[in-house]
């Protein structure tokens, strides 16, 4: 599902579930990306900033799954949106999150067809230190007829 598993990313980086990563504690006198980080600083990482970041993503205001297909990125930067967190204390349930988002995802597509109540595509406000929309998403939701979007046994 490799065109299903760019659209879960683009949609971590274009609406960060998180973000602003949870603070960090500097313990000593240290440097990060050049700046002088002094012992008992707190630091919080904007991750929404990070990734609507011109210099790290083309066009970033603009949906485009395609940025995450493997002919366009290395594998590597699977992690660039950073959703989950780095290091020590990154999600414990990173694998598990995608996992069922995907699968979730790919059964509610394979089962109903959707389609945005008028003017919901500017209904993109979000509140909260995790993002929650401010208004519910409203949507039509029709179940495909049977076996149209399963793939056909021979
Ligand atoms: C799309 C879904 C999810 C996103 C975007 C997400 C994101 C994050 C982020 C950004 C952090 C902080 C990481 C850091 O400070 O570096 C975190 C921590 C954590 N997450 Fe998630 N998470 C998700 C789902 C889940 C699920 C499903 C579970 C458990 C089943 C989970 C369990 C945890 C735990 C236990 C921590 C704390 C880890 C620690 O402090 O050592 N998360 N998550």
């Amino acid at each position: 599902m490799p065109y299903l598993n760019a659209v879960f990313h683009e949609a971590l980086r274009r609406h960060s579930p998180v973000p602003i990563i949870p603070l960090r504690y500097a313990t000593e006198d240290t440097q990060l990306g050049g700046f002088n980080i002094q012992a008992g600083s707190e630091i919080a990482i904007n991750l929404y900033a990070c990734n609507m970041d011109k210099m790290q993503w083309e066009e970033p205001e603009e949906w485009k799954p395609e940025r995450f297909l493997r002919d366009k990125f290395e594998q590597t930067d699977m992690h660039k949106t950073m959703a989950f967190g780095a290091g020590k204390r990154a999600c414990a349930g990173t694998l598990q999150a995608m996992l069922i988002s995907c699968v979730a995802i790919a059964r509610f597509v394979q089962e109903f067809q959707w389609r945005l109540k008028k003017g919901e595509e500017a209904n993109v406000a979000t509140v909260q230190l995790t993002t929650h929309k401010l208004q519910p998403m409203q949507a039509h939701i029709t179940p495909r007829e049977a076996d149209s979007a399963r793939p056909q046994s021979s």
